[in-house]
């Protein structure tokens, strides 16, 4: 399990009672509110449709087709977030907040060689010399398991596996240093053991570069694994939150408990 990161005691991310719809009168999200600190990584987990994706959607300020915030607040940094145009809340997007989804990789540009788009994307964020960008890329791909990124700089997307591919986004979403990475089920295409190859590794980037992580899984032994704090969802509302061993050793919900029941390795620790 990893430790608490981050050496400053400012808060990264502030939710107050965030509430969001689709429809009218029926809200996805119901009243969330947690912090996170610098470094921190936050595992969420709950059932399918319990709000997972919209909450982490909602800190990006993009929020699913027909979604809309019906209350609260986001503070990022100590800025409001929900207050501010989207104009200030696309400069924010990329550099000092990334996010990854499960299908991240489908996204890279299937007409450019990896190696244009990801020393572009540097670029447009980070004052370096195409040789600097071109120089961090590959040791960022090789720091994510892949095990000769220069061959991949050279390559189109078609020429990677599904796994390249998704390893290749996470990367070019990590190198930016962002403050904080969005992860929505990064790895649940990905078989089992390159999941959990690509969560340590993508968890050590985050570790190397000071970034705290919203870790959205449906997997409680990812979110034990990867998580300082496990929140729990269910139907809109975050039920539980507290240190990892904690959730798994004395779970308060009965949902949680009912989460770890399900997963065979964690029974044990739940009493
Ligand atoms: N674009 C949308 N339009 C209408 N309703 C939506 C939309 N996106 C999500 N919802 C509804 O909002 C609720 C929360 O959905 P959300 O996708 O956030 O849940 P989730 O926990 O991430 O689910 P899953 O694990 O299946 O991805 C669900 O009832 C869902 O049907």
């Amino acid at each position: 399990m990893t430790s608490l990161r981050g050496g400053t005691t400012s808060l990264l991310v502030e939710m107050k009672n965030l509430s969001v719809s689709y429809k009218e009168g029926v809200p996805s999200l119901r009243d969330v509110s947690f912090s996170m600190k610098p470094g921190e990584i936050i595992g969420i987990v709950g059932e399918s449709g319990s709000g997972k994706s919209t909450l982490i959607r909602a800190v990006l300020g993009l929020l699913p087709v027909g979604g809309r915030y019906t209350g609260g607040e986001i503070v990022f940094r100590e800025r409001v977030l929900l207050r501010d145009s989207q104009q200030d809340w696309q400069g924010m997007r990329g550099k000092r907040i990334a996010m990854v989804f499960q299908d991240s990789g489908s996204y890279l540009n299937p007409i450019r060689r990896i190696g244009s788009q990801y020393v572009e994307t540097i670029r447009a964020h980070l004052p370096m010399s195409r040789k600097e960008a071109w120089r961090l890329a590959v040791h960022t791909l090789a720091r994510m398991g892949l095990d000769d990124p220069e061959r991949v700089m050279h390559v189109y997307a078609s020429q990677l596996s599904g796994g390249m591919k998704q390893r290749t986004a996470i990367a070019m979403a990590a190198t930016l240093e962002p403050e904080l990475l969005l992860a929505d089920e990064p790895t649940s295409a990905l078989d089992v053991t390159t999941q959990n190859e690509v969560m340590s590794q993508l968890s050590r980037l985050c570790a190397d570069k000071g970034t705290g992580m919203m870790l959205v899984t449906h997997n409680m032994a990812v979110a034990a694994h990867m998580a300082d704090r496990i929140g729990v969802m269910v139907d809109g509302r975050l039920v539980e939150l507290g240190d990892t061993l904690r959730v798994i050793s004395n779970p308060t919900h009965e949902y949680t408990r009912k989460l770890l029941q399900a997963v065979p390795e964690l029974e044990g620790e739940c009493t």
